[in-house]
């Protein structure tokens, strides 16, 4: 594979059941292939898109003194802003390196029902009030826009998944009703100082959940997937498309059939380092808390290359909600 697929989603979110199939089989060859797809047809709107990174970058744009003020005062708590220094995503992946060379705004669902699954002593683990900075004005209602948008895109996606993968199309449905997931806006500064050794905007890691959908801009210094013979493929991230990749839950939930790929973002090339900044909006769309992820076996009519074998699960069964918090804790390398 010499770059990523482009899926056309317009006929598929159509309705039409031929063209939802269709579509769902080019998932699933992508994602046994590379795990990674470009969208295209996506229905979601340019206004909430632009919106919420053009607010991202004139929140990243304020004095450090300023962006300060929406640390959040517990430390480690997975909400508001999130400095330089603190993450390495490659310590994920049992890998040591330098932190990544990026601020985040972490946010995550903005309300929720006045139910024991969101409040319990649990449900607060993962519903937690976002932290919003003063400034800029709009960054809440406009962050939430862009969730919701992308709520109704995933429960779509993974019901063509769902077809992809030949198990029933409203499998995931009550396993997805009330996922907790979160939200980063990645900020990757241009590059004054040459990096250290081995120091990356962001480390060679996997994600976590289901499917993460990216929206980015297209500068240099960017995303790069790894090809199954170790090299490395740029990823092209462009302001009207998305770049969605599986995470580690669907590649278990699919017993290794679905590839949770690694990647990296790279830094800039040194002529362009001290100009080049760049900016990604991610939405980790993870699912419920209490899910539990129980390897599927993939019906032997769509064939068995990817090495997944009826009936042997690879992977003992895990929780949702368990699962990310220790890779958070994982990849956090400093107090913050
Ligand atoms: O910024 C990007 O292009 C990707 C970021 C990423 O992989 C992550 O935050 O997990
Ligand atoms: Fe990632």
């Amino acid at each position: 594979m010499s770059e990523i697929p482009v899926i056309d989603l317009s006929a598929a979110l159509g309705g039409s059941p031929a063209e939802r199939l269709r579509v769902g089989r080019e998932m699933d060859r992508t994602c046994r292939e590379i795990g990674f797809f470009t969208v295209t047809g996506h229905g979601v709107s340019a206004t909430a898109m632009d919106n919420l990174r053009g607010l991202a970058n004139t929140f990243f744009a304020l004095p450090l003194d300023e962006k300060q003020r929406a640390l959040h005062p517990v430390k480690g708590t997975p909400r508001g802003y999130i400095a330089l220094g603190v993450e390495a995503l490659a310590s994920g992946n049992a890998v040591a390196t330098p932190p990544d060379l990026k601020e985040y705004y972490h946010f995550g669902r903005e309300t929720w029902p006045e139910e024991a699954y969101y409040t319990s002593p649990e449900g607060q683990r993962y519903f937690r009030p976002n932290l919003w900075p003063e400034r800029p004005a709009g960054f809440a209602a406009a962050a939430a826009a862009y969730y919701a948008a992308m709520e109704t895109l995933t429960v779509e996606m993974m019901r063509l998944a769902s077809l992809g993968l030949g198990i029933p199309e409203h499998f995931f449905d009550d396993k997805i009703d009330r996922h907790i997931t979160a939200m980063r806006l990645n900020h990757y500064p241009a590059q004054v100082a040459p990096p250290a050794p081995g120091q990356l905007r962001a480390g060679a890691h996997t994600d976590y959940g289901l499917l993460t959908i990216l929206n980015g801009e297209n500068v240099p210094g960017g995303l790069q997937a790894q090809m199954r013979d170790g090299r490395w493929l740029d990823v092209e991230t462009d302001p009207r498309t998305f770049v969605v990749n599986i995470g580690d839950l669907l590649m278990r939930w699919t017993n290794d059939r679905w590839m949770s790929n690694v990647h990296r973002v790279v830094n800039p090339p040194d002529s362009a380092a001290a100009r080049s900044s760049r900016l990604s909006i991610a939405f980790f769309h993870h699912p419920n808390y209490d899910a539990r992820i129980e390897c599927i076996a993939s019906p032997p009519e769509l064939g068995s290359e990817s090495g997944s074998e009826l009936g042997s699960a690879k992977y003992p069964p895990v929780l949702s909600g368990a699962y990310r918090d220790e890779k958070y804790r994982q990849t956090r390398v400093a107090a913050a």
